[in-house]
């Protein structure tokens, strides 16, 4: 870099760091350079007695008010090494962190921080420059010639009107966008029923978008989806540079799919929620799939929606962002609603197959018999017969991994607690334990009953587990998997087990929602899921929105062959067979679904007509926790905003105590997002005072638009 016109040789830079929360450091702090490093340079600066890695952020517009007092450069520290190599992050990307950090309610510079590779905190100026060789290596030995796309199969009519409409939106947003002040595309909701191809139309954008240079970013719910779209866009551009960013990775292949995206070589980056941070500075189009996925919400640190920033950085870049789902979220359905989004539909499947018939089965036709759980239905076993003479599969859900979710003792009432939380420890019977999928507390199995000593004790309910044993017994001759967290612990596993069901060495696989997401499976004609009730009566309003989706996707799996569609059925085992969700899940009726759950929301004042926010606290005692959630309320309620936000009282969470913690929480609710923000913005400083004041308190955050209620 040329410095020779910087005319004073010592400047001051804020820089963005990671401190702790606790510390109370928000803002980015002042230090001394002899350079004037651009904002987005990577430098080392002391904080305290370390040495952390921290990122140039903008500086304070002139007219800015400092947040607190302005020191002296006397008393500022100078920064350490900076890693020339790396080019900035760019103002857009930390606008993004600016935009993220103040709407979650953390600092910038622990946001920024965090989503940046844990490598890439950790390396000096000459370890990054060993990286970036090696990087190099590599771009050079899987040289990629940016081909035109391989083969690729005639649109269907919907899918190219779909596609036309998203190059109208384009075309209409160039034309006005001739001031340059344009708000960008409109986010674009892309409602297709499962199995209508949305992936071709994702392909498709995404093929148009390289084709002007532009990168790509495809974000996927969950890890295990990534490696088959992966190979799907593989397949697709082999021309160009793929890489995926999410949890699963090594850190040293974290860092170089990172670096490939930074510096412009990776042209596709495929990935989880954290990837909606990843830096790509010739960004051209953003795609969510199943954008309704509650698996984009982060859960700790800054509590983070992956959907809604994509649609914030989409707007940034003045880039299209294509949310599609076949079941949207009901906020994205309302802004679809209110023109906010345009909606675009692909209202039947590939080869014009039926959807899946759907058979509800009523369990309260089944004979009672006194401790016995039926886990499977005559009528339903008669169907999956029936599968197995054709050579047909079938898939099994049922979200509730182990093998029995309680033990029980029929003499003295005995069951299997957690002794650490407000749970029962669930049964797995294949290494006999009983284990809290809380806090993760772990025992064997006793013989008889730990508290009189019966020797009978039995498992209460059923698990994935119990249900392969059960099937397997009533179906010996079939080939019976299972798919679930505990079945796919190993590396690979998850891989192998898919690869078997495409291969059609199993006639039944049987799994928790992990096995209901996108898997595109040509052979099912079957799916049951045999005890989803349970979330029909849930206290969390988004209960049903969120059992509609999992059901309709899991109804998705069965007949993707059009070939087959017309004998494919989903079958609902249930105690409730009227219930209302059961009967639009019926007609496949999304829209008439999202309609009827609207209405309550609207005139219950939830969400997405009114803004909520969580504030948690957690301590060795309820009291502790009840008396910082108080104190908080009492504050809240002299700020000026209190008028129009409503604090609700404190309540334990639905899973009160886990690992002997106590966890309660209050619900903040507003009729705008502004009046909440500014709320939150006022009530921040106050809380992390009370936290000092009240020392049993062990942690507390705020969850602003909490997903679980
Ligand atoms: N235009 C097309 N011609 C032929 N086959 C197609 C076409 N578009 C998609 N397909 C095939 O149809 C199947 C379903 O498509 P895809 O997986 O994209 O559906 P989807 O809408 O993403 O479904 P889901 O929501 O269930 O994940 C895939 O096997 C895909 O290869
Ligand atoms: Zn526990």
């Amino acid at each position: 870099m040329d410095l020779s016109g910087v005319s004073n040789p010592i400047c001051r830079l804020r820089v963005a760091v990671d401190a702790p929360q606790h510390s109370g450091i928000g803002a980015p702090l002042d230090y001394l350079s002899e350079q004037a490093l651009p904002p987005g340079s990577l430098v080392q600066v002391p904080l305290g007695k370390r040495e952390l890695t921290g990122i140039v952020w903008d500086p304070l517009p002139a007219d800015a008010d400092a947040e607190g007092q302005v020191l002296p450069d006397t008393a500022l520290r100078p920064i350490g090494q900076a890693l020339l190599e790396l080019p900035p992050l760019t103002l857009n990307w930390r606008r993004l962190l600016d935009f993220a950090a103040s709407y979650y309610q953390r600092s910038v510079g622990e946001v920024a921080l965090s989503v940046l590779p844990p490598q890439l905190r950790e390396l000096d100026a000459k370890q990054l420059q060993g990286r970036l060789k090696k990087l190099h290596k590599w771009v050079e030995a899987e040289a990629k010639d940016g081909a035109p796309s391989a083969q690729r199969p005639e649109l269907s009519p919907a899918q190219a009107e779909v596609l036309a409409q998203l190059d109208a939106l384009l075309l209409a947003e160039r034309a006005s966008d001739a001031t340059g002040s344009a708000p960008g595309p409109a986010p674009v909701l892309l409602h297709g029923v499962t199995g209508s191809g949305k992936t071709e139309v994702y392909l498709r954008a995404a093929e148009h978008a390289l084709n002007q240079g532009r990168q790509v970013l495809v974000l996927v719910p969950e890890i295990n989806l990534t490696p088959q779209l992966e190979a799907r866009f593989a397949e697709r551009f082999q021309g160009h540079r793929i890489v995926s960013l999410h949890s699963g990775l090594t850190p040293a292949q974290r860092l170089r799919n990172w670096l490939a995206a930074h510096l412009g070589q990776a042209e596709l980056v495929l990935g989880t929620r954290l990837a909606v941070f990843a830096s790509m500075p010739r960004l051209g189009l953003i795609v969510v799939d199943e954008e309704h996925d509650p698996s984009y919400k982060q859960q700790d640190g800054a509590r983070y929606s992956a959907r809604d920033l994509a649609v914030y950085r989409a707007h940034l870049e003045r880039v299209p962002v294509i949310l599609g789902s076949a079941t949207p979220s009901l906020e994205s359905w309302q802004h679809a609603n209110t023109g906010r989004y345009r909606r675009l539909a692909l209202p039947q499947r590939i080869g014009g197959g039926a959807m899946p018939r759907l058979r509800i089965y009523d369990m309260n036709l089944l004979p009672r018999k006194q401790g016995v759980t039926t886990a499977l239905a005559q009528p339903l076993l008669a169907a999956l017969r029936e599968r197995l003479q054709r050579g047909e599969q079938s898939l099994i859900f049922l979200n509730r991994r182990g093998y029995a979710p309680v033990l029980h003792c029929g003499e003295c009432g005995w069951k299997s607690e957690c002794p650490h939380c407000s749970a029962y420890r669930v049964f797995h019977k294949g290494d006999r334990t009983l284990r809290c999928h809380h806090c993760g507390f772990s025992e064997r199995v006793p013989r008889a009953c730990p508290d009189c000593g019966n020797q009978d004790i039995a498992p209460l309910g059923q698990g994935t587990e119990r249900l392969e044993e059960q099937l397997a017994a009533a179906l010996p001759e079939a080939r019976v998997a299972r798919i679930d967290a505990d079945s796919t612990r190993l590396k690979g596993a998850l891989e192998a087990q898919l690869g078997a069901v495409h291969a059609g060495e199993v006639d039944i696989l049987v799994g928790t929602q992990m096995i209901t997401k996108g898997h595109d499976f040509r052979r099912i004609t079957l799916v049951a899921a045999v005890n989803p009730d349970a979330a029909l009566f849930s206290s969390d309003f988004r209960a049903p929105e969120r059992l509609f989706a999992l059901l309709m996707q899991a109804a998705g799996r069965a007949g993707r062959d059009a070939e087959v569609a017309a004998r494919s059925e989903m079958w609902l085992q249930t105690w409730h067979p009227q219930h209302a969700l059961y009967q639009s899940l019926l007609r496949h009726d999304f829209e008439a679904f999202a309609k009827s759950q609207l209405a309550e929301r609207e005139s219950a004042g939830l969400p997405p007509y009114s803004h909520l926010a969580l504030l948690r606290a957690e301590a060795r005692t309820v009291e502790a926790a009840q008396g910082f959630l108080e104190a908080a309320a009492r504050h809240a309620g002299t700020l000026p905003d209190a008028q129009t936000v409503l604090v609700y009282p404190p309540v334990p969470m639905s899973v009160a105590r886990v690992a002997n913690v106590e966890r309660l929480q209050m619900l903040v609710e507003s009729p705008t997002r502004g009046a909440l923000q500014r709320l939150l913005w006022q009530w921040m400083p106050e809380l992390h005072a009370l936290k000092r004041e009240h020392k049993g308190l062990l942690r507390w955050a705020v969850d602003v638009d909490p997903l679980a209620i």
